[in-house]
């Protein structure tokens, strides 16, 4: 059993709307590695990096990616840091991985200015700008394929993702 697409990307690259309506369309399910995380321990994602670390987050996540690639066969979307654990990255191996890329000005309009998500509390252009950095090696080793998403909308974003997905099944 293997997901018919796994995607990554920054927060603000559209993984989980993306997923969303790609799953709707090919008809298959959608899992949330962050929904997935916050499921099993009945908080939300933000009060797990408030009151146990962000460090305690990352190995619950770890083990959410193994279990969703290793279970699931329909639609993947991970959390934002997934690739951070090389464990991970190793387990992305061979899954049709897709990044989806945006650049730093339409990451911001995407989250807002006053994001909730907790890795970019604080002055949200610089952390963004420095996990952009930081991370795009790592998604581009993990993906199969790449989307750049700043001039495309959701909808879009899913028929591009849909075609590669046909020609590469
Ligand atoms: N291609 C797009 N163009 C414009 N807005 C988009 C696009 N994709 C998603 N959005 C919007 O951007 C916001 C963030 O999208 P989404 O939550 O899907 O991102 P994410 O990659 O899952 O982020 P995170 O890593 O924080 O979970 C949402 O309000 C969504 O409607
Ligand atoms: O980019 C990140 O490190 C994160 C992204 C979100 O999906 C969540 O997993 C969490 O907010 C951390
Ligand atoms: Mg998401």
């Amino acid at each position: 059993m293997s997901p018919v697409a796994v995607f990554v990307g920054p927060p603000g690259a559209g993984k989980s709307t993306v997923a969303e309506i790609v799953g709707q369309r090919l008809g298959v399910d959608v899992r949330d590695t962050d929904q997935d995380v916050e499921a099993g321990e009945g908080v939300s994602v933000q009060d797990i990096f408030i009151d146990q670390g962000e460090a305690h987050f990352r190995v619950l996540e770890e083990k959410a990616v193994a279990s969703a690639l290793a279970e699931h066969d329909g639609v993947v979307s991970l959390g934002g840091g997934a690739v951070l654990s090389p464990a991970s990255r190793a387990a992305l191996a061979g899954h049709r991985v897709i990044f989806l890329d945006v650049g730093l000005a339409a990451a911001i309009r995407r989250v807002g200015m006053n994001s909730g998500r907790p890795l970019l509390l604080g002055n949200v252009r610089t952390q963004l700008k420095n996990l952009l950095d930081q991370r795009r090696v790592l998604y581009r080793d993990v993906a199969r394929f790449t989307i750049e998403t700043d001039d495309l909308d959701a909808t879009q974003v899913a028929d591009q993702a849909i075609a590669l997905i046909e020609d590469d099944r």
